[in-house]
């Protein structure tokens, strides 16, 4: 049942060009995110090549995504997300990030092949907290670096967990449940493939498209918003909330889906999937983040650098130009770090990794002296260490045998 619908999205490829729809700058993220290949599709794709455009000349708009707090902290694939709601924001819509207090404890089932350990209500307090931390430095970075959007355009945090703090389960499944048609749910990708599986899928882990498209309906009743951003995974939520929006409130709304970022292997980078490469510091330091940019191939550096950053695309082509001139160089590699870093870490981050960078790949010991305790413990996470009282006259060499540094031999 999914696949019909899922052929039925169109490529945005038609919005890549000036749009005659787009009659204003609100409606330039549509066009540039798509340019970008940062938008992939948007449902319904029959509407929205229509509506979409319209909607966002109209006027501001309101914009949200959700994240779920299953660990303390987002990460690299959550990141594109982010800026996903960062362009709206810069063209002068309101953009909401939901953390899923709530939703959390629920579980997407959407790309899983298990359902997940359950949480206990501290740990996603726990996490709610990590996120928001997360979302709020970005934020407040992206300000500082002067990509504070029009005037007007607001950004918000909010816990789903609020809104259902105070509703019981009978009440809920009979005024919201009602809405839903089991034929419906149970034809979603996410549904369809874990029940294949011989583990099967909990009611808690069926139910959860409910509590995202309420999620929805309720930000469109309390903040009027009438488009939701994720990953091509979370298409199945987001038609559930396009529908259920539709038969209540009787609107159409959208959703934009931007493409999933995976590993080297081709997995899904993902909270749980143990392959993170995560925005909070003391999950990844400053350091390993840049490297983790600098790291990349030639053959995908480009395309980050359209996902990743806010460069405009002719300078990304100059850049690429120079590339192909001096390809030892990695520059679009710096420039694809430096950029990620200062936005995620902000410019104290981008200094702190690029010090680390030369006290180890250049050997600097001018940059090893600045380093502050906290960028030591960093760059030496994995390394076992030792601390050690100094008296005078202590030598180099008996401060190592101290510590084992070096095996203990005949000394000549
Ligand atoms: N690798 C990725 N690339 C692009 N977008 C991603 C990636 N991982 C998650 N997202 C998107 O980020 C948003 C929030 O995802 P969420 O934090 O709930 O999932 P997750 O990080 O995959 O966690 P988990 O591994 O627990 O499922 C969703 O829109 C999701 O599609
Ligand atoms: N289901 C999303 C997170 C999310 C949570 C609540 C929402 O309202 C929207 C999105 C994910 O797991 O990736």
């Amino acid at each position: 049942m999914a696949a019909p619908i899922i052929h039925a999205l169109r490529s945005l490829r038609r919005f890549s060009r000036p749009h005659s729809r787009c009659l204003s700058g609100l409606c330039d993220p549509l066009v540039s995110g798509t340019r970008r290949g940062l938008f992939k599709d948007v449902f319904p794709a029959e509407t929205a090549r229509v509506q979409l455009p319209e909607l966002l000349s109209s006027g501001p708009q309101t914009v949200y995504c959700g994240f779920d707090p299953t660990a303390d902290s987002l990460h690299v694939g959550n990141l594109l997300a982010v800026l996903g709601l960062l362009h709206f924001h810069r063209a002068g819509h309101h953009v909401i990030a939901v953390v899923g207090g709530a939703t959390a404890q629920i579980g997407d089932p959407s790309g899983r092949q298990q359902e997940r350990a359950a949480l206990s209500p501290e740990r996603v307090a726990e996490n709610v907290r990590g996120i928001r931390e997360s979302l709020q430095r970005i934020f407040s970075h992206h300000e500082a670096l002067g990509g504070g959007g029009q005037p007007g355009g607001r950004v918000t945090v909010l816990d789903n967990a609020a809104w259902y703090r105070h509703r019981s389960a009978v009440e809920f499944l009979g005024s919201v449940g009602r809405h839903f048609r089991m034929s419906t749910m149970l034809s979603r990708h996410s549904v369809q493939s874990r029940l294949a599986a011989p583990e099967g899928m909990s009611l808690a882990e069926f139910t959860y498209q409910v509590f995202q498209a309420y999620d929805f309906y309720y930000l469109h009743q309390k903040h009027g918003c009438k488009i939701q951003l994720g990953g091509t995974d979370q298409l199945g939520n987001l038609m559930s909330g396009h529908e259920f929006i539709q038969r209540t409130a009787g609107e159409d709304v959208f959703g934009i889906l931007l493409p999933l970022i995976t590993s080297s292997s081709g997995d899904k980078l993902g909270k749980s999937a143990g392959n993170a490469v995560w925005l909070n510091r003391d999950r990844t330091s400053p350091f390993e983040f840049y490297q983790y940019f600098v790291r990349q191939r030639d053959s995908d550096v480009e395309r980050f650098l359209k996902l990743f950053t806010f460069l405009p695309l002719p300078e990304i082509r100059h850049i690429m130009d120079q590339h192909a001139k001096e390809p030892e160089k990695r520059i679009p590699q710096k420039r694809l770090a430096a950029e990620v870093t200062k936005l995620v870490h902000g410019k104290e981050g981008l200094e702190s990794a690029k010090r680390c960078t030369q006290a180890l790949y250049h050997s600097s010991i001018e940059a090893l002296a600045t380093m502050s305790d906290q960028e030591l413990q960093e760059l030496f996470q994995e390394a076992p260490f030792a601390e050690l009282l100094l008296e005078p006259g202590t030598r180099v060499l008996d401060a190592c045998l101290k510590v084992s540094a070096i095996p203990e031999g005949p000394r000549g």
